[in-house]
C-alpha cells in the first residue's frame, strides 16, 4: 500500500531528526556544563538537557508520532501535522516535523468530530505493533465520517495488555479527558469518577500538560502528585518521565507530614506515650477526633495561648543610657501584630523589629545615629522580654504540651470539643521529652497543623491529589497549606471512600481543601472494567449511599464468573490454576486476615506468587484501613505507624503487643524506592501490571459456574504473575484477571466494608473470578 509506505517513509524521517535532535541534546549538555551564569539555572538547564538526551536516547526507534492532521479550513488551512509524544525537530529553525500532544493545534486531534471537525479533512489515526507501523484508520471528517468509540485503533489500545507500570494514553485521551487535561493552571478541579474511568490518567496527564503550558509559571513552584500509597505511587511513576517530565514531586500525604513506616511495628512499639491507659477503641477514637476539623481551631488558640500581655516595661541598657519602652507601648505592639494575622514566626519577628524600631527613635531624639551593629545590639537586648511574650516554639512542642496537659487542653478546646472528646485524645501524663514521645500518624496531622501556623510551608503551583475522598479534614489542610497560592486538580470517587472520614460530598471536602470553588465534574466512562463488571458494581453502588452517577464501560470483552466453593481455597487455587492459563497478570484478593491462609494455600499447590506486604503469619490480621491512609485506631495509625517528628523514640507498650493487628506495617513495608518489598517469591516489583488478553472479545461473558476441578495447570507455575493483595492495598491498581475469595469477609472487615468491596471488585481489566463459600453480599448480573 502506497500511502503505508510513504508514511513509512515519514518515520524513518523522524527517527533520523531525532537522532540529530540526540546529538544536539548531548552536545548542548556538554557546552551547557562550560557555560556560565547562577548556580541554579545551570543546574536546571544541565537536568534538562540531561533528561531529553536521556529519553531521546532511550526510544530513538520508538513510534514518533500517533497521529495525522489535515486542515483544509481555518488558521491551519491547507496544513498536515503529524502528532506526537513528543516535538521533533527538522531542519535547525524550521518547521517541527511532529508537533507535540499539548500543542494548542493538538487539541483538534482529540477534539475534532464530524459536528464539529475544527477545520480538519482528515484525522489519522496510527497503529503500531511493537515499534512498526502496522496501519492507520482515516476519519473524513469534512465527510461527515467520525468512528468515535468504533475506531478499532482507539478500541484495541484501550483493551491493550497492560504490561508494567501504568502506561500514558496520549494516543487515545477521549474528549471529556481532554476537556480536563487541557484546563488552564487558574482552574481548580475535581474530577469524580468511577473506578477505571481514567481520574489517575486525567491527573497525571494535566500535570504533564500544564508543565508544558505553563512552564514559565511553574519554573519555581512546581507540580507536585499525591497518592494513597507508594505501591500506587510505583505503579504510576512511569508515566510523568514517558512523557518527557521528570521533575514532578511524586509522594503521599503521609510522607508530606513525616510520617514514615517503621520496621517491625506491631512487635514492640505502641502509639502515642500517653495513651498506654486507653484501650484500643479509645485510641481508634482519638485519632478520629484529632483528624476531625475542628482540632485546626483548638490548635491556633493553643499556639497563641503562649502570646501573653506585656506586664512590664522593656526597660534596656545601653552604655550610660537606658532605654525605656512602657508597658502601655510594649502592650500596643504586641496587640497590633496580633491583630494583623501573620504566621506565628513572622509576628515574632515583627514584634522585636517594632520594639527596636521604638528603641532607635528614643536614641534619635536623645541625637544619636543607631547604626546596624547598634540595631543588633537592641534587638538581642529586648531578647528576653519577647521571649515572654511571644516565644520561641516548636511545632511538636505545642502538640506534647496540649495533649499531655489536661487544663490547657480544656481551654484550647472550651466549646469545640466535648469533655468525652477530651479525655479521649489527652494523655494522662506528659511526657518527660519530647524525644519519649512515640508520635502517631494522628499526631503528625497535628503538628503539620501547628507547624503551618508558625510559617507558611513550601507552596507548589498545582497539587495533584488522587483517591482524595479518604484524606481526613486536616489531611486535607495539610494539603491546602501546600497550594495556597496554586490551583489543584482533586481526584476521587465517594463511592470508594474506605477510611472512617471519607468524604461523603466534594462540597465540604474542597472546602477543606482550600479550593471551595472548585469546578466538580463527573466522568462516567470506564476503560478498564468489563461491562458485565460494572453491571454488578453499579448495582452495589446503589446501596452505598453516595451520590455518583452510575459508570457504563467501552469495552465489550471480558469475563464475569462466581463460583460457589464447597472448599474455599481448594476453589481458589482451582481458579488461580485456571487464571494461569490465560495471558495476563493475576491478583488474587481477599479480606486481610485471610491472607496468611490464602499465602500457605498457593505456596502448598506449588504456585509462586508476590505478596505486595509482608505479613506477620503468627496473628491473623484484622485491620480494616487502607495501608500508609493514616487510618484511626485500627492501630495502624495510632500505633502502627511512627512519625518523624524531631527525632522521637517509640516506646513499647507490652499492652499492645500481643493484640495488635499483625497485617499492618511488616518488616519491609516501605522500601525508599517506591517498590513493593519481596516476602515470597521475588518476581516482579509492583503489584500491577496488567497484561490483557489483547484480542477484542465483543459481547463478553457473565457465567456462573459450579465449583471447578482442577484445571491442567498449562502455565509456568504462576512466575511473576501472581499477586497475592490484602483487600486493603487493592485501591488504584487493576490486573488482567482478579481472583476475589469470600466477599462477604471483605464487606464484614470494617465499617465501609462494602465500598472496599465496590473497589476490589472492580481491579480486573478482563477477567473477574468470585469464589466464595458465604452467601454474596452482592447480587451478580445473570
Ligand atoms: N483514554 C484512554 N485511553 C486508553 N486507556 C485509558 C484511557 N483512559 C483510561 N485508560 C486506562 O484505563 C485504566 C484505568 O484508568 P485509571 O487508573 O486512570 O482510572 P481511575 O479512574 O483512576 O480508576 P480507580 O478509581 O479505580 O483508581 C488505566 O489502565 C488507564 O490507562
Amino acid at each position: 500500500m502506497a500511502e503505508l509506505d510513504d508514511e513509512r517513509a515519514y518515520v524513518m524521517r523522524c527517527r533520523e531528526a531525532l537522532r540529530a535532535m540526540l546529538d544536539g541534546a548531548r552536545h548542548n549538555v556538554i557546552v551547557g556544563e562550560r557555560v556560565a551564569g547562577d548556580r541554579y539555572s545551570a543546574e536546571r538547564l544541565g537536568r534538562h538537557l540531561k533528561s531529553l538526551a536521556k529519553e531521546l536516547g532511550e526510544e530513538p526507534d520508538g513510534p514518533p508520532f500517533f497521529g495525522r492532521l489535515d486542515f483544509a479550513t481555518g488558521d491551519h488551512r491547507g496544513r498536515r501535522y503529524y502528532i506526537g509524544r513528543r516535538h521533533i525537530s527538522g531542519q535547525p529553525g524550521g518547521q517541527p516535523i511532529v508537533i507535540d500532544w499539548r500543542a494548542p493545534v493538538s487539541r483538534a486531534f482529540y477534539r475534532a468530530s464530524a459536528r464539529d471537525p475544527l477545520g480538519i479533512a482528515r484525522r489519522r489515526r496510527f497503529g503500531w505493533s511493537e515499534s512498526v507501523l502496522s496501519g492507520f484508520e482515516d476519519e473524513r471528517l469534512d465527510r461527515g465520517e467520525d468512528l468515535g468509540e468504533t475506531s478499532r485503533i482507539v478500541a484495541t489500545e484501550i483493551e491493550r495488555p497492560r504490561v508494567g507500570p501504568m502506561r500514558d494514553i496520549v494516543a487515545t485521551i477521549q474528549p471529556e479527558q481532554d476537556d480536563l487535561v487541557r484546563s488552564g493552571l487558574d482552574e481548580s478541579l475535581c474530577v469524580q469518577g468511577a473506578p477505571g474511568t481514567g481520574k489517575t490518567a486525567v491527573g497525571l496527564h494535566r500535570a504533564a500538560y500544564l508543565l508544558y503550558a505553563y512552564r514559565q509559571r511553574l519554573e519555581r513552584g512546581g507540580v507536585l502528585v499525591l497518592g494513597p500509597n507508594r505501591a500506587f505511587l510505583g505503579y504510576i511513576s512511569a508515566v510523568l518521565p514517558a512523557l518527557g517530565e521528570v521533575d514532578v514531586e511524586q509522594t503521599t500525604v503521609d510522607r508530606i507530614l513525616g510520617v514514615r513506616v517503621p520496621p517491625h511495628v506491631g512487635r514492640n512499639t505502641v502509639g502515642s506515650a500517653g495513651t498506654s491507659s486507653h484501650s484500643l477503641g479509645e485510641v481508634d477514637r482519638a485519632a478520629s477526633i484529632k483528624h476531625d476539623a475542628r482540632m485546626a481551631e483548638v490548635l491556633r488558640r493553643a499556639l497563641y495561648a503562649r502570646v501573653r500581655k506585656p506586664n512590664e516595661p522593656v526597660v534596656v541598657a545601653d552604655g550610660s543610657y537606658r532605654w525605656r519602652i512602657p508597658e502601655e507601648d510594649f502592650r500596643r505592639v504586641v496587640d497590633d501584630t496580633r491583630r494583623e494575622a501573620t504566621t506565628y514566626s513572622v509576628g515574632r519577628e515583627r514584634v522585636l523589629s517594632r520594639l527596636a524600631a521604638l528603641l532607635r527613635r528614643q536614641a534619635e531624639i536623645r541625637g544619636r545615629s543607631p547604626n546596624a551593629a547598634w540595631e543588633r545590639k537592641m534587638e538581642r537586648a529586648v531578647a528576653p522580654f519577647l521571649a515572654v511574650v511571644w516565644p520561641a516554639v516548636r511545632a511538636e512542642q505545642v502538640v506534647a504540651d496540649l495533649l499531655g496537659d489536661t487544663s490547657a487542653l480544656a481551654k484550647a478546646a472550651d466549646g469545640l470539643l466535648t469533655p468525652e472528646e477530651q479525655t479521649a485524645i489527652a494523655w494522662p501524663s506528659p511526657p518527660r521529652s519530647l524525644k519519649r514521645v512515640a508520635w502517631t500518624a494522628a499526631d503528625a496531622v497535628l503538628i503539620d497543623e501547628v507547624a503551618g501556623l508558625l510559617e507558611r510551608p513550601r507552596g507548589y503551583g498545582h497539587v495533584i491529589v488522587d483517591e482524595a475522598q479518604d484524606l481526613s479534614p486536616m489531611q486535607c489542610r495539610a494539603v491546602a497549606r501546600r497550594s495556597a497560592h496554586g490551583s489543584v486538580t482533586v481526584l476521587g470517587d465517594l463511592a470508594q471512600g474506605t477510611t472512617p472520614w471519607s468524604a461523603r460530598n466534594w462540597p465540604d471536602q474542597l472546602a477543606h481543601l482550600g479550593k471551595p470553588d472548585a469546578r466538580v465534574v463527573a466522568l462516567t466512562t470506564g476503560y478498564r472494567v468489563p461491562s458485565m463488571v460494572v453491571a454488578m458494581a453499579n448495582r452495589l453502588l446503589s446501596v452505598l449511599g453516595v451520590d455518583v452517577p452510575q459508570t457504563r464501560s467501552f469495552r465489550s470483552d471480558g469475563q464475569l464468573r462466581t463460583q460457589r466453593a464447597d472448599g474455599l481455597h481448594r476453589a481458589t487455587v482451582a481458579a488461580v490454576r485456571d487464571a494461569l492459563s490465560h495471558e495476563g497478570s493475576i491478583a488474587v484478593i481477599a479480606a486481610d486476615a485471610r491472607l496468611p491462609t490464602l499465602v500457605a494455600d498457593l505456596s502448598a499447590a506449588g504456585i509462586a506468587h508476590t505478596e505486595p506486604f509482608g505479613l506477620d503469619r503468627a496473628q491473623p490480621a484484622t485491620g480494616t484501613h487502607d495501608r500508609e491512609e493514616n487510618p484511626p485506631g485500627n492501630n495502624t495509625s495510632e500505633a502502627a505507624h511512627a512519625i518523624w517528628a524531631g527525632g522521637g523514640d517509640r516506646v513499647a507498650d507490652p499492652r499492645t503487643s500481643h493484640d495488635r493487628p499483625r497485617l499492618d506495617v511488616p518488616a519491609t513495608a516501605d522500601p525508599p524506592d517506591g517498590t513493593l518489598p519481596k516476602v515470597q517469591e521475588r518476581h516482579s516489583a509492583l503489584p500491577s501490571p496488567t497484561h490483557a488478553d489483547s484480542s477484542r472479545r465483543p459481547g463478553g461473558t457473565a457465567q456462573t459456574v459450579p465449583p471447578q476441578p482442577h484445571t491442567p495447570d498449562r502455565s509456568d507455575g504462576g512466575h511473576g504473575r501472581v499477586t497475592v493483595l490484602p483487600a486493603t492495598l487493592a485501591k488504584g491498581l487493576e490486573f488482567d484477571h482478579v481472583v476475589v475469595v469470600e466477599p462477604a469477609e471483605i464487606a464484614e472487615a470494617e465499617e465501609r466494608g462494602l465500598n472496599r468491596l465496590y473497589v476490589v471488585l472492580t481491579r480486573a481489566v478482563s477477567r473477574l473470578d468470585i469464589v466464595h463459600l458465604r452467601d454474596l453480599p452482592i447480587s451478580v448480573p445473570s
